[in-house]
């Protein structure tokens, strides 16, 4: 990464540019020609003025003429093109803003499911969209102006040298001195400090989404304000770090300000100095107007240019973390399929720890899945139960051992056939801003009506569309048309229907769902599972009586395996977990007649 930055910051934009690379360079051509325009009238006007004052009795008219149309003509001309130096830079910054979004996109496609379970949505759009909307600010906006604002001086040095070397010398003063201060406030201990400044930011502002997101459990539960110490915490860090970075600042930028605006103390006791000696005033007071004029216009391009230092530093983080999320490993998916032998689920050997974890989720797990059969997985939570059922669908590979479908392993399965092979319902299954219908038929393009009618009835959601006045055509979000999360479960049950895999992967959404709509989601998984390879997450374990087999999982092993009767009989840990289970639904039965029994629990 640090190799990266240290690359010069434009270098780093051309990748995103496209075909027409020849535009940002452009762009600071013409800004830097229309900055030497810019600085021809000032020239010009000093010329004039020192035409009327050496010679007042014969002023050549004509010729101060000509000079005046010159320099409007150039001032006008600067104008002009600059106007085209922005043009381009805009043209530029669109292209690169495309370009990182589409760049950004293309990668996001191709990341493994597991990376949208560790990077939040707006984690992803702050890095994509954010990015390059600050980098579309900096080029189209900013970099013109930095062109111009590095030339500019330059032009001006050899400018305020030539007219007139002595006071060229003095009015250069308040530039050096504010120079030297300027390098002082970039000192490591300046980029340090405005690194923490960027930082303290960004983590207060990420603290104050937390914040606003947990206002309703707050509420729920009567916690104070004092219940979000973390933010409370950020924002006392972000004031005192911006204390020190005041304090820090405070005497050298009051400086700065001061010595840059000080042009004429400097020069008037030279311009004193050299009338003594006797030199032609005329003269010395047309250089002086010069350097009266000239000097400001230099104090403000060495302030802009501290800006300029910042906006750098922004666009340089912006295009850091999409990098970032570039170089992020993708996985490797095989072109030409195996021929699957059926549509079995095998897990041989299979270790896998999470990235950043030293525990393994996993270890060394092995079972198989025959074609038709449905596997639950109960356990406690963080067993591991999860994972298995993601790493089945390659949301990871796995460390060790291998998982395969129809003895195939799930790396050699091209991505589309194995999305096509697995349908998966987890519990936070979230629907889109769309239609009803749109949301049902993502699971097969192609449906016909009478295919999606059989999908929304077996998946008992038909009483969800017959209550909504635009049925299947109800935009969901829009005129306050929400769904519960248990009706939400049985329209994406509904669109796993329609896609009609063959292995389906569900975690068993009941968290939220009332005794109702459990009971109905209850009758749509099975409908779900009918004759197909099934693995299922079961929370409850009412719904896990009638399958072919259950897997105990605890901490990352199988430690149990059989029908619920074998497992009953064995009287291990599923016994156990059987009773408590039993107890809990006896414990809400009794607590629901009112009665004092509810204290079982
Ligand atoms: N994205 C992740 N990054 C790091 N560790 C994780 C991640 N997801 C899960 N884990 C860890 O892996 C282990 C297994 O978690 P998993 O979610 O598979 O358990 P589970 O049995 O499904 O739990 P639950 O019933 O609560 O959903 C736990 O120790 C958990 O903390």
């Amino acid at each position: 990464m640090s190799a990266t930055k240290k690359k010069f910051v434009l270098k780093r934009f051309i990748p995103y540019m496209g075909k027409k690379k020849v535009l940002l360079p452009l762009a600071l051509v013409l800004s830097g020609i229309s900055a030497v325009l810019n600085i021809l009238p000032f020239v010009l006007i000093w010329y004039i003025v020192r035409e009327i004052l050496s010679n007042p009795q014969a002023i050549d008219t004509l010729n101060i003429n000509f000079y005046a149309w010159l320099a409007f003509s150039s001032a006008v001309g600067g104008i002009l093109i600059y106007f085209l130096s922005l043009m381009s830079s805009h043209l530029a910054a669109f292209r690169v803003e495309v370009g990182m979004q589409k760049l950004g996109m293309e990668k996001i496609m191709s990341m493994p499911l597991g990376f949208f379970d560790q990077h939040s949505s707006g984690k992803i759009r702050k890095i994509v969209n954010d990015g390059a909307s600050t980098t579309h600010t900096f080029l189209a906006h900013q970099l013109p102006d930095m062109a111009g604002s590095v030339i500019s001086p330059v032009i001006l040095i050899a400018l305020l040298l030539l007219v007139d070397w002595k006071m060229g010398l003095v009015s250069l003063i308040p530039i050096i001195l504010g120079f030297m201060t300027m390098r002082f406030m970039m000192s490591e201990e300046g980029k340090k400090f405005q690194k923490m400044y960027y930082d303290s930011l960004e983590e207060m502002s990420s603290e104050s989404v937390e914040y606003i997101r947990g206002i309703p459990v707050v509420k729920t539960f009567g916690q104070t304000i004092f219940s979000f110490k973390r933010f409370y915490n950020s924002i006392i860090r972000y004031k005192e770090m911006v204390y020190d970075y005041t304090l820090l600042w405070r005497k050298p930028m009051s400086f700065f300000s001061t010595v840059m605006q000080s042009a004429a103390f400097f020069l008037i006791p030279m311009v004193i100095f050299m009338i003594g000696r006797g030199n032609n005033l005329p003269l010395i007071l047309a250089d002086f107007v010069f350097y009266l004029l000239v000097s400001p216009i230099f104090a403000m391009l060495i302030m802009k240019s501290m800006h300029f230092q910042q906006d750098i530093l922004i666009a340089e983080q912006a295009i850091d973390r999409l990098d970032n999320l570039l170089n992020y490993k993708t996985m490797a998916y095989s072109e030409h399929s195996k021929s699957m032998t059926d549509h079995s689920l095998e897990f041989k050997n299979v270790t896998f720890s999470y990235e950043g974890s030293d525990k393994r989720a996993i270890d060394q797990i092995s079972f198989k899945l025959n074609e038709g059969e449905t596997i639950a997985l109960v356990g406690a939570s963080g067993g591991g139960k999860t994972t298995i059922a993601r790493l089945a669908a390659r949301f990871w590979d796995v460390d060790e051992g291998e998982v395969l479908i129809g003895g195939v392993n799930v790396k050699d399965i091209p991505k589309e056939t194995l999305m096509e092979t697995i349908a998966l319902v987890f519990q936070n299954t979230k629907l889109f801003k769309g239609s009803l219908r749109e949301n049902v038929m993502f699971g097969k393009e192609e449906a016909s009506g009478s295919e999606i009618d059989r999908a929304i009835d077996y998946s008992q959601s038909k009483e969800i569309i017959e209550n909504l006045s635009d049925g299947l055509d109800t935009i969901m979000g829009s005129k306050g048309t929400y769904l519960s999360g248990g009706e939400q479960q049985r329209i994406a049950l509904a669109r796993a229907m329609l896609k009609n895999a063959p292995i389906v992967l569900l975690d068993e959404a009941t968290a939220f769902a009332d005794p109702e709509n459990e009971h109905l989601i209850q009758k749509a998984l099975k409908m779900l599972g009918r004759g197909k390879t099934t693995l299922m997450i079961a929370h409850r374990l009412t719904s896990v009586q009638n399958v072919d087999r259950i897997l105990v999982v605890d901490d990352g092993k199988i430690v149990e395996e059989g029908t619920h009767e074998a497992l009953l009989h064995k009287g291990g840990l599923y016994k156990v977990m059987w009773e408590e289970y039993q107890r809990s639904i006896d414990w809400k039965i009794v607590a629901k007649d009112g009665h004092e029994g509810g204290q079982c629990a």
